[in-house]
């Protein structure tokens, strides 16, 4: 899995108030960081921007590689059954081994509860496992730990060390600790405009 992602100089404005300016970040395959602040500072919009969804007020954003981007808007349907909610991506995203997310997220037990009635952990695995199903190289991770108990926590960290392992990028959003391989931390407070 190869991956580059090299953002440069990238400022920031929502409605009329610019957030931050400055900012720089290059990640190769294999390389994790994350992104810390406090509430408020940007972090979600850094990552739409790095995702492309946003469009940063200067700077330039590069990719190489394939994007997934987890935050908290959930891109399942939620009057399916989780099932075939996730059913209906596997084939467009060209999921080879499905059964594999269900069993490290342990969603198996889930499959016939509509999206909607599931709780906040398990939409947040459910999103994760979409992730995992997607095979793409650059993982851009809004707050992934929010609503995860201890144990899907663990399992969520060690699959980011076996993504990063296997040649993948992870950014990660997010102000609360999270284990990454070789960790780098940006503090977005010193780019506060
Ligand atoms: N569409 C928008 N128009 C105007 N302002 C916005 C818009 N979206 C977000 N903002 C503002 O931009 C600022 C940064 O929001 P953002 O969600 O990026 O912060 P964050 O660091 O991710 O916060 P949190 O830790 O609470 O999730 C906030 O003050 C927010 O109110």
């Amino acid at each position: 899995m190869q991956a580059r992602l090299v953002a440069k100089d990238i400022a920031c404005r929502r409605g009329e108030r610019l957030l931050f300016r400055g900012f720089s970040l290059e990640c190769g395959s294999g390389q994790a960081v994350q992104v810390t602040g406090a509430n408020g500072i940007g972090k979600s919009s850094l990552m739409r921007i790095l995702a492309g969804l946003l469009r940063p007020f200067a700077g330039t954003v590069e990719r190489e590689g394939m994007m997934g981007l987890v935050d908290e808007r959930l891109a399942l349907d939620a009057n399916l059954p989780l099932g075939r909610a996730l059913a209906f991506w596997q084939d467009i995203d060209g999921c080879r081994d499905p059964g594999r997310a269900l069993e490290v997220l342990q969603l198996d037990a889930l499959m016939d509860v509509p999206v909607r009635y599931l709780s906040t952990g398990q939409k947040k695995r459910a999103a994760l496992a979409r992730l995992i199903n997607r095979n793409c190289p650059i993982w851009l991770l809004d707050e992934p730990l929010n609503g995860l108990d201890s144990q899907a926590q663990k399992a969520f960290e060690a699959l980011i060390a076996l993504h990063c392992q296997g040649g993948g990028i992870a950014v990660v959003a997010s102000h609360q600790p999270i284990a990454l391989p070789a960790p780098r931390t940006i503090d977005l407070a010193e780019y506060a405009a």
